[in-house]
């Protein structure tokens, strides 16, 4: 049985400050749900929430690591940097990072492997098609292709730990929501591939979460698909009451 899990993610978003100040009404507004919740933020900001949501259930995760342990890597943060901080989550290739950060399959491998691995960090790893991609009929191909290169040599109990966030690229932040069936047969294609490549233990454990324009007055419709787990949310996470809501779906 896979609880569902709902999980922020701020992006380049909120100041410490801002961040204090999200936690103090969130935590305010947060009851113990059997829905799993995190919120992903930017590096800077995750001691904070470490503290703010310190005897809660709600998890906190970061939005990206380095493969290696350190290094001349500016800019760069490093597993044993976020294990200090005892983030529980970390996001993996999101289309931002493969987009405008050069993140490509083979380093969103390597940091699976880093995270899994090493940690008890449960990686978010993010796939998903663009909009050219979509109209030319080629999701399923390309999000397999995907799934099939990031969990390269990694092994099925590892994978059966994981989140995968299914993420149209033509949904995020664009208003555009896919439709329930449109996510929910991508999803399902995702499940269909882990099935595959291991056994059908690992592919009933694995979460998989959709990610694209969710907002409290979806949520419920999305939240109900068979083979959608949870959600990665954008911008709704940005603020108390609406991401309350959507755990509240
Ligand atoms: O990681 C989250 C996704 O990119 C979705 O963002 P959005 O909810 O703002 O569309």
């Amino acid at each position: 049985m896979r609880i569902p899990f709902i999980a922020g993610n701020w992006k380049m978003f909120k100041t410490k400050k801002e961040a204090k100040e999200f936690a103090e009404e969130f935590r305010t507004l947060y009851k113990d749900t059997d829905v799993r919740t995190a919120i992903c933020a930017p590096f800077t900001q995750l001691d904070t929430l470490k503290e703010a949501f310190a005897g809660t259930n709600i998890g906190v995760g970061a939005q990206n690591v380095h493969f290696e342990d350190e290094g001349a890597f500016t800019g760069e943060i490093s597993l044993p940097m976020l294990k200090e901080i005892g983030v529980d989550y970390c996001v993996i290739g999101h289309s931002e990072r493969r987009q405008y950060f050069n993140e490509t399959d083979e380093t969103v491998n390597l940091k699976l492997k880093k995270l899994l691995n090493e940690s008890d960090i449960v990686p978010i790893l993010c796939v998903g098609e663009n909009l050219e991609q979509r109209e030319a009929g080629r999701e399923k191909e390309i999000v397999e292709g995907q799934i099939r290169a990031d969990l390269a040599g990694i092994a099925a109990d590892k994978v059966a730990s994981m989140v995968i966030a299914y993420e149209p690229i033509w949904a995020i932040g664009t208003g555009k929501t896919a439709t329930p069936e449109q996510a929910g047969e991508m999803c399902a294609v995702i499940r269909g591939v882990i099935e595959e490549l291991y056994d059908e233990d690992t592919c009933d454990r694995v979460i998989i979460q959709y990610g694209g324009s969710v907002k409290p007055e979806n949520a419920t419709e999305i939240m109900n698909m068979d083979e959608i787990d949870g959600a990665l949310v954008g911008g709704a996470s940005l603020i108390p009451q609406k991401f309350m809501d959507i755990i509240n779906f």
